[in-house]
């Protein structure tokens, strides 16, 4: 058995190199970027007014100018104005391009305006009021470097410089297969001796989450009927999340199987709780990535989440965020195990304490629902004390 770490380093030593796909702009949120987006030109492209006033001059106000005439108007959507005499001005409006011989806005309220003259009634300084062209990036800068995470900001930008169509890495394609005799469907009214099934669910809507649409299917304990089936889900998967069936009962048939299927065990059991009999491998000549994820129903969700989602990140060229939080509470942890501890965060004055949450172990699910996230508590003699940091994964 091989302890967490090696575990972790194990499956990150095993990513995946996504393709890349063209989606539309309304169909990119949450995706990762498979190129550098530049800006198409200067931002702002051209002298903004930033208030609604006029335009003038500045060396109108240099000879002493403080009545202008008003030569015209400018709109946000018109093309450039000119402005014709020093001593003239030309209304604007906010978003306008700052016409030609102009350079300095001067807004309404410092204004009084009569008969078609605009009197300054208080100081202006040089150059106010006008966002100027290229001040924020020029063009060629690199707006979004490749494997950002595309997010309404970044939509924004995209929006800005023309991309109707975005270049994003490909997610892989997964299927979740839980297995089980006691499982049957959602819709099905369980007999004494039977549960509806959950994992496959719950893993699929965490995939949503990535922007995975993954397939389901479940599996009886059947060798043959498990090798059939896995055999086939191999060749058209990039990755197969197992739930279940890894353990060491008699109808636990997963290791055998997947060792029949050619698929190469990477580690099989973890010196960790929940989730120990978590087993992992590839199957090289497909490079279809194999999570066997332990079936209780916490240990599945911890699994994925300790092991699955920096796989998913590492593979997508995206950084793996490691969070800490302060325990809030005392736990021991006993030699060898790691320890994946269900805690529910809160922000108190800035700081995020994590208490863990009541549960009755890893085939309690209806713990999950109180917690948001684990601590990994590595194991050691001393007790973890109230106050220390701990690493925290996010759920
Ligand atoms: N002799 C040993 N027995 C067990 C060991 C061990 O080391 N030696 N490890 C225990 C640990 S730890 C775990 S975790 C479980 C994992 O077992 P399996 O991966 O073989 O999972 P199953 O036996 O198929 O199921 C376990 C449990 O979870 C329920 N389950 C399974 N799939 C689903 C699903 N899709 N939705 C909801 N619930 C599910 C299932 O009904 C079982 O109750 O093994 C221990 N045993
Ligand atoms: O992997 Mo198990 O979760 O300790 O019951």
């Amino acid at each position: 058995m091989i302890n967490y770490d090696e575990a972790y380093a194990n499956v990150l030593s095993h990513t995946l190199d996504f393709d890349q796909e063209s989606v539309s702009l309304g169909h990119c949120n949450g995706r990762i970027l498979a190129e550098d987006v530049l800006a198409d030109r200067d931002f702002p492209p051209f002298d903004r007014a930033t208030k609604d006033g006029i335009a003038i001059s500045s060396k109108g106000l240099e000879k002493g100018v403080r009545t202008f005439k008003i030569e015209g108007v400018a709109s946000a959507g018109m093309p450039q104005h000119t402005l014709h005499e020093l001593h003239n001005c030309i209304e604007i409006m906010t978003g306008a391009v700052v016409p030609k011989n102009a350079d300095t806005v001067v807004m309404y309220e410092h204004l009084n305006i009569k008969d078609g003259m605009a009197t300054l009634l208080q100081d202006v300084k040089k150059a106010q009021d006008i966002h100027f062209k290229g001040s924020d990036v020029v063009l060629g800068t690199v707006l979004l470097p490749k494997n950002t995470i595309i997010g309404p900001a970044e939509i924004g930008i995209l929006a800005s410089v023309g991309k109707s169509e975005v270049r994003v890495k490909k997610t892989p394609k997964v299927c979740v297969v839980s297995t089980g005799n006691e499982l049957i469907a959602v819709s099905e009214t369980p007999l004494p001796h039977q549960i509806r099934r959950s994992n496959a669910l719950s893993l699929c809507a965490a995939l949503q989450k990535e922007k995975i649409e993954a397939t389901s299917i479940h599996l009886k304990d059947e060798k043959a009927t498990i090798k059939k089936e896995l055999s086939q889900i191999l060749k058209t998967y990039d990755v197969v999340l197992l739930s279940g069936g890894v353990s060491k009962g008699k109808f636990d048939f997963i290791p055998e199987v997947m060792d029949s299927l050619k698929v190469k065990k990477v580690f099989h059991r973890v010196a960790q709780k929940p989730g120990k009999p978590f087993w992992f491998g590839i199957q090289p000549t497909l490079k279809t990535i194999v999570f066997s994820f332990p079936g209780n129903p916490v240990s599945t969700f911890a699994n994925y989440h300790v092991y699955f989602i920096p796989w998913l990140c590492r593979s997508l060229g995206i950084e793996i965020s490691r969070e800490e939080v302060v325990l809030d509470g005392s736990l021991e942890v006993h030699l060898p195990l790691t320890r994946f501890v269900q805690v529910k965060t809160e922000n108190k004055k800035g700081v995020l304490w994590a208490r863990p949450v009541r549960e009755n172990g890893s085939g309690d699910l209806t713990s999950l629902v109180h917690s948001d996230g684990f601590i990994c508590l590595r194991p050691r003699e001393k007790a973890y004390e109230k106050g220390e940091v701990v690493p925290y994964i996010p759920t």
